[in-house]
């Protein structure tokens, strides 16, 4: 970690959910535990708030962990929640599609006020609405119909470029791969699609896991789920989770994978935790054979996430791709762009059997037995391909390890840093790796288990208050993490 993290600091961990407790509900489904750290570690009072949104203007849940909720509470929290549901229910939606895709042309009309697909009988309702007419190409292609949303701290949608959805279809299908569950994927889902059209591949089949229920429109019930990635709560009940199990289960020798790109302000142990379920359903269905194999995935993430998501997925390995956005102008894919994207593939596919396009300057290093950037060079010191951020990385022989082209050795810290580091905090220590703190190792850091910090960021005296002096809404960020800092720079610069 390039940063200090100051000290005075409180984090926020989220505590993996416990056999037997039943989390209350908010309308993005059952809410998360977190705990409140102090600065020496010792752990304080325990919460739930909502797993999607990080800012209460989006979701507005608090409980303290130990409190009495009155049934009138209870009540209105539950009509709340009711509230907040799709009008229709998704084979509702999928009878509407049918019944929109066999309209003449100009009956068929979208409204971008309400973002849904009209039937005729609704049309005087929206008169004072702006509505376009649809063609069928317009229909097979939601994600460039619906508006993004941008809104950075919920939804984040980010949607590829024809060269990131292309590079990853063709991936995917060149390694045999039949079944693509796309968990918050819908233009990948939407490229499927459209290639099973043009009928000249063997088709594949996919299924979107989503929390934006804009979706629900285009598709049938196997094809989409109302999903939240963070709690692994399916909006549609059982009837919706069991879409999952039957998707997962691999008939005639269907090999299914998992891409997920998650929102970059997401906590990172709660999508582990998701991810690992879905894994372990996939195993229960799969035969005896594989029962130790992980399910083939795609988690896709920015770099600087690495040493976290490994840390809680061991079995995944980060590729060099830079995956790239349209809506994300800033953070192109090479020289085209202003700045290099930071996103990469986290996978547990063998890094050898991902072929880099070498038009585009990757190159297979064959000692590290994996496709690399073209800038990272092998280092014969480090005996590995380097860079993360597909700069060239330089050796440094007194920290013994290749760092950062921008970083000088600094004698003081005895490590290297970027030049205008705060100098002489570390005493010659490389301290945490999860806060960049140089006053405690990683094993202590009050931090360890989110990166949420940034927002969570408080002081003592929240405590014990009103849900509106919580320390979640209290964003008072002064320095973050690498990892917190960067990401949120990422959600700030788009657009
Ligand atoms: C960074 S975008 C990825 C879009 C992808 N690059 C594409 O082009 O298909 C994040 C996606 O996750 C979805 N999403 C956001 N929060 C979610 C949640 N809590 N559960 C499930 N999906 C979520 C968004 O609606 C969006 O589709
Ligand atoms: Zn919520
Ligand atoms: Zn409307
Ligand atoms: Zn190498
Ligand atoms: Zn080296
Ligand atoms: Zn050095
Ligand atoms: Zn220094």
């Amino acid at each position: 970690m390039d940063m200090a993290e100051d000290n005075d600091s409180f984090g926020i961990c989220f505590i993996l959910p416990e056999g037997g407790k039943t989390a209350p509900c908010c309308p993005h489904g059952p809410t998360l535990l977190f705990e409140k750290v102090g600065k020496g570690g010792e752990t304080g009072r325990r919460f739930y708030a909502c797993s999607a949104c990080r800012d209460r203007k989006d979701c507005s849940f608090f409980q303290w962990e130990d409190d009495k909720v009155s049934e009138a509470r209870l009540l209105a929290r539950e009509t709340e929640n009711q509230s907040k549901r799709p009008v229709f229910s998704q084979q509702e939606y999928w009878t509407r599609f049918r019944k929109f895709a066999s309209l003449p042309l100009d009956e068929k009309k979208f409204c971008l006020n309400c973002q849904i697909l009209l039937l005729p009988g609704e049309h005087a309702a929206h008169s004072s609405h702006r509505c376009t007419a649809i063609t069928t190409a317009q229909l097979r292609k939601p994600s460039a119909l619906l508006c993004p949303l941008d809104n950075k701290k919920k939804n984040a949608q980010y949607l590829f470029t024809e060269r990131s959805s292309h590079f990853l279809l063709d991936t995917l299908a060149g390694q045999g791969y039949r079944k693509v569950l796309c968990v918050g994927t819908p233009r990948l889902q939407e490229l499927i699609k459209l290639r099973n059209l043009e009928q000249k591949h063997e088709p594949m089949k996919t299924l979107l896991l989503d929390i934006d229920f804009r979706y629900a429109q285009f598709y049938s019930q196997d094809e989409f789920c109302h999903y939240n990635m963070f709690n692994h709560h399916f909006f549609g009940g059982e009837a919706s989770s069991a879409v999952l199990q039957s998707f997962l289960r691999e008939c005639d020798g269907e090999k299914v994978v998992m891409v997920a790109d998650p929102p970059f302000g997401g906590l990172v142990k709660p999508l582990a935790n998701t991810f690992s379920l879905i894994s372990q359903t996939w195993r229960k269905l799969q035969s005896s054979d594989s029962s130790k194999a992980d399910m083939p995935m795609m988690w896709i993430f920015p770099y600087f996430f690495e040493p976290r998501i490994l840390e809680c997925l061991p079995s995944l390995s980060m590729l060099d791709y830079q995956v790239d956005y349209d809506n994300h102008p800033l953070y192109k894919h090479g020289k085209t762009g202003r700045k290099q994207s930071p996103v990469r593939l986290f996978t547990n596919i063998c890094p050898g059997d991902v072929v880099l396009p070498r038009e585009e300057g990757y190159r297979f290093c064959s000692v590290c037995r994996r496709y690399v950037s073209g800038l990272n060079k092998h280092c014969a010191k480090c005996n590995v391909c380097p860079s993360k951020d597909g700069r060239e990385w330089k050796h440094c022989s007194t920290c013994e390890k290749c760092v950062k082209p921008s970083w000088k050795h600094c004698q003081t810290c005895g490590r290297c840093a970027l030049p205008d580091h705060p100098c002489g905090q570390g005493q010659g220590k490389e301290g945490c790796f999860t806060c960049g703190s140089l006053k405690h190792k990683h094993k202590a850091c009050p931090l360890k288990d989110s990166h949420r910090m940034s927002s969570y960021r408080s002081n003592a005296k929240s405590r014990g208050k009103s849900p509106s002096h919580h320390p979640l809404y209290k964003p008072k960020a002064k320095k973050k993490s690498g990892a917190a800092r960067r990401a949120k720079k990422m959600a700030a610069q788009s657009m």
